[in-house]
């Protein structure tokens, strides 16, 4: 659906030339989240600007849904961005029209005839949830309402791809995970291909298939979000995934938890994928005469698998403990005995 090939866009400005974005090559399928995620002055907005021409790269191609959107202009480009829908972090909306005029904009722009204009802005209405609100203006509406005006003027055109520039980033978490899952049913229901740019791994975690991670202009780092999640090669991609799978592991929490539980073993698992969905705690119960005591632990769900990890404290005849570790250890998950030799 998206090819980007050989981009590059460097900025001619006052104290010199700025290399925003600097060779990045990507494949993004059609009906993909495609989650972009780097630090502020990475290149994430240049980036995600060319895709539907606000931009034009200094060298390479941008291709979206077959059409060179590097290389037009004028009426073609005009066309071609109408199957490209995008929202913003700061919403963009129009503060002098209500929701329904909000969304019926793009329509009425591309000459829509007014009769279809109003069923059209009806069905959005229904498909962001904003059922009620249809006459308020947007300084009546909550944040995740005015995203939701937004998602819906986006998709008036039947775009064929969202572009998402931080679009849940001035958002109070709760409000972000209801915006995220909006975009999963509309991925779904609609099959739209999804880029988004964000600064927050919580974002890629929930809805993306893929991620590529950006630094200084260049993608760094990109693959299946649990495939990342599960080994993260450079520093900056680790800093990210540390985000959001930190579950309090200094040396301190760990010698608390070994001071706590003098007795036992204390071991770790770690559970990515489909062995997030094996009974292995029942089978332990079941099969070793040991009491097992749930410590502590984050179990979190991606797009592509769950993964997380379990602090458990095993008890019991010495001999039963030693078993029920060997069991462990030759289980799909890894696990690490963090206590008492
Ligand atoms: N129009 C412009 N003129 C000159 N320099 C620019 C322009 N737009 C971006 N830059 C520079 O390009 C680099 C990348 O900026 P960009 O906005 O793409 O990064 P970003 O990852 O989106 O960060 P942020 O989240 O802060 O916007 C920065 O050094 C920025 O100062």
């Amino acid at each position: 659906m998206i090819s980007i090939e050989n981009v590059k866009k460097i900025f001619s400005t006052r104290n010199g030339k700025v290399t925003a974005v600097d060779d990045i090559n990507l494949a993004i399928d059609k009906g993909e989240i495609f989650g972009v995620i780097g630090y502020s002055g990475a290149g994430k907005s240049t980036l995600i600007r060319m895709l539907n021409g606000l931009e034009t790269p200094s060298s390479g191609s941008v291709v979206v849904g077959g059409r060179e959107i590097s290389k037009i202009r004028g009426g073609e480009l005009r066309q071609a961005r109408q199957e490209i829908g995008m929202i913003f972090q700061h919403f963009n909306l129009l503060w002098s029209r209500t929701v329904r005029e909000n969304i019926a904009f793009p329509l009425e722009i591309s000459g829509v005839p007014k009769a279809e204009r109003l069923k059209k802005v009806d069905e959005l209405i229904k498909l962001v949830g904003l059922e009620g609100r249809e006459d308020s203006y947007p300084s009546q509406l909550s944040g995740g309402q005015k995203q939701r005006v937004g998602i819906a003027r986006a998709l008036a055109n039947d775009p064929k791809v969202l572009l998402c520039d931080e679009a849940t980033s001035a958002l109070d978490p709760q409000t972000t995970d209801a915006i995220l899952d909006l975009l999963v049913d509309i991925n779904k229901r609609l099959g739209l291909t999804i880029v988004l740019i964000t600064h927050e791994m919580h974002v890629i975690r929930k809805i993306c298939h893929r991620v590529a991670v950006m630094e200084a202009g260049r993608v760094v780092e990109m693959g299946p979000v649990l495939n990342v999640f599960k080994s993260p090669e450079q520093p900056i991609t680790q800093r990210f995934v540390q985000q959001v799978t930190e579950l309090e592991e200094s040396k301190e929490t760990i010698d608390h938890l070994l001071e706590q539980f003098p007795e036992g073993k204390v071991v770790k698992l770690t559970f990515i994928g489909e062995s997030a969905e094996q009974p292995i705690i029942t089978n332990l119960i079941r099969q070793f005469n040991i009491a097992v005591n749930i410590v502590q632990g984050k179990v979190s769900q991606t797009q592509n698998g769950a993964y997380g990890s379990l602090f458990v404290h095993l008890t019991g005849d010495q001999a039963e403990v030693e078993r029920a570790v060997a069991y462990l250890e030759k289980q799909e998950v890894s696990s690490e005995v963090i206590s008492h030799a």
